[in-house]
């Protein structure tokens, strides 16, 4: 089988940063051919292919297109009332045909978005080991020790440009899910294709299996994993270690790994230590901090002031908390040239043990110690709220249902928009629901959730509340990354890709109550975020594509895949 020479993908070479160049000719043909997912077409193969391909009689003989494809499987997905029987369904396309999965979720990406991500993804991981049917992603486990770059070697593919990694300790806000965790990398890059263009083929989803601490999946006769505890201290850092050597030696410089999911003690370390070596990026710290702080400037214009002028308290101290906190300090000091230590005077945090004040500053895991601040002890978030007088609150805790009715009026009671981001995944997990925040505080609050929620209708106003979450990011800000070839992230990376999201909110969607845009525009809103992030890459030194294209935003989408069908001759 040959690909058409008009098909874009075999004449471009800009695409090269994200590899649209078709592998060489290859012979598939017939059974083999529908049963490949990456090329298999269905119905929608043409006469002529059929012919040219030895398809006869393996069709019934209707020809259908992409579109009618697309809309028989909507059809079919709306039939299902069970979220997970949808997520099935799903990833059964995505095993049956890559392209009309992706045209699909591109296409419906507001309908589907809560299907293949959250919070459905994380019912799937929970059940992952009944619901398991074909692998997906490469898994790397304790047992492979000595054997990684051997296992790598096995994956099909070998351009990779993306790994997305979990060792599946703290999935969503649901814990500890071991081997199961696999349906947030495939989930993750599922979307750094759809919404960020990056290929499938250039794509690897890896699930890191040190056993896992969960007595439930220990003791469930379908999980998939390792039956043992977890693997800690030296035997799980000498895993991490030859992984990490084994993806640069196999893939080279350029390929972006990003973190996910990790429980917080092994996120930062590894953060820590592989930043200054590999190209990495960890999701939760730093993807879920772009974005809310994205929010924030766009918050500004609803609720006035500058980032400075306000006071923030966050419920969660982990990975989210301190990264979004990190990140509002580090743009409050580039915009005001005061010293980053003043700036974080302004964000207080709150954890399982009440408010982080300095008393409590020698028992404190390193990264809540610059949050210690000079105040006496407090034990709960409402009595933090009262004294602190935040104007901002932010749930990152995993623990849902903690802004109660009390803590939402008080914050409604001296602000006149009060800002309340509960953004703990899934919906289950989410600090309060939209509709909570809107009721209590009689339809003041500046509202934003990680995983999404209705439109809520209150006192005759419809309020449509914002999602929250890094999937407005990391696609974009991955594609910024191959792009300019970036050979490292840079924290002025970040702050590009929040001021390039925080921009694509337009006056519309204010008056909507809206501080984040619709997925539906994901695609150009990424390729902008793409763009920013290239810039930033460039103006540090940091990428290593030459010459640097002018266009920065036109460029990015050239290198965007497209999930129609090509012609095959
Ligand atoms: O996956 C999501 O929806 C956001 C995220 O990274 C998390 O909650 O860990
Ligand atoms: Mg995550």
């Amino acid at each position: 089988m040959k690909w058409e020479s008009t098909h874009p993908a075999r004449q471009s070479t800009v695409g090269n940063a994200v590899g649209l160049t078709m592998a060489g000719p290859f012979d598939l043909r017939g059974y083999t051919l529908l049963r490949d997912p990456r090329h298999n077409k269905g119905l929608a193969f043409s006469e002529a292919e059929r012919d040219a391909h030895y398809l006869r009689g393996l069709l019934p003989p209707a020809l259908a297109s992409q579109e009618l494809q697309e809309k028989k499987i909507m059809h079919n997905l709306r039939q299902y009332t069970v979220p997970l029987h949808r997520y099935i369904a799903m990833m059964d396309l995505q095993e049956r045909n890559e392209r009309l999965f992706y045209k699909l979720l591109i296409d419906n990406v507001e309908e589907l978005l809560p299907v293949v991500y959250t919070p459905t993804v994380g019912e799937a991981c929970q059940k992952y080991g009944s619901i398991y049917r074909r692998p997906q992603g490469l898994y790397i486990s304790l047992k492979d020790k000595g054997k990684v770059l051997e296992v790598l070697k096995n994956w099909p593919e070998r351009s990779i440009q993306v790994i997305v990694v979990t060792d599946g300790e703290r999935i969503l806000g649901l814990g500890d899910l071991g081997c199961q965790g696999m349906g947030i990398p495939v989930g993750k890059l599922s979307l750094y294709t759809a919404l960020g263009g990056v290929r499938p083929s250039a794509c690897l989803p890896i699930t890191i299996d040190v056993g896992t601490n969960n007595e439930t999946l220990l003791n469930d006769e379908f999980y998939i994993g390792l039956r043992q505890k977890r693997a800690t201290g030296q035997e799980y850092h000498e895993l991490l270690e030859e992984f990490m050597t084994a993806v640069k030696q196999n893939y080279g410089e350029k390929v972006l790994t990003q973190f996910e999911d990790f429980a917080n003690h092994n996120a930062f370390d590894l953060l820590a230590k592989y930043s200054k070596s590999h190209l990495v990026f960890n999701d939760d710290i730093q993807g879920t901090a772009s974005v809310v702080l994205a929010g924030l400037l766009a918050a500004l214009k609803v609720v006035g002031g500058t980032l400075a002028d306000h006071t923030y308290l966050f419920l969660g101290a982990g990975e989210a908390g301190t990264g979004i906190a990190d990140l509002i300090a580090l743009e409050m000091s580039k915009h005001t040239d005061a010293p980053i230590d003043d700036c974080r005077k302004k964000i207080w945090l709150v954890d399982s043990k009440g408010l982080i004040v300095e008393s409590r500053k020698e028992s404190l895991q390193h990264f809540k110690q610059p949050w210690a601040h000079a105040h006496e002890p407090l034990k709960t978030l409402l009595e933090a709220v009262e004294s602190v007088k935040p104007t901002v609150l932010i749930g990152t805790s995993g623990v849902g249902r903690t802004f109660t009715k009390e803590v939402v009026e008080a914050m409604a009671s001296f602000n006149e928009k009060p800002v309340i981001f509960a953004l703990s995944n899934p919906t289950s997990h989410s600090e309060c629901t939209a509709e909570q925040a809107y009721t209590w505080s009689q339809g003041r609050a500046v509202f934003a959730s990680g995983s999404p929620f209705d439109p809520v209708e209150h006192e005759g106003k419809v309020h449509v509340p914002g999602q929250s979450n890094n999937a407005y990011i990391f696609p974009g800000f991955g594609l910024g990354v191959v792009i300019s070839g970036a050979i490292r992230v840079h924290d002025d990376m970040l702050l590009a890709a929040s001021e390039a999201l925080a921009e694509q909110v337009t006056d519309e969607h204010f008056a909507k109550g809206l501080i984040f845009p619709p997925f539906t525009n994901i695609r150009t809103i990424s390729a902008r975020i793409a763009a920013k992030v290239a810039a930033k890459a460039y103006e540090l030194g940091l990428a290593s594509r030459l010459p640097r294209p002018d266009d920065l935003v036109k460029y990015a989408q050239s290198c965007m895949y497209t999930p129609t069908y090509r012609n095959y001759r």
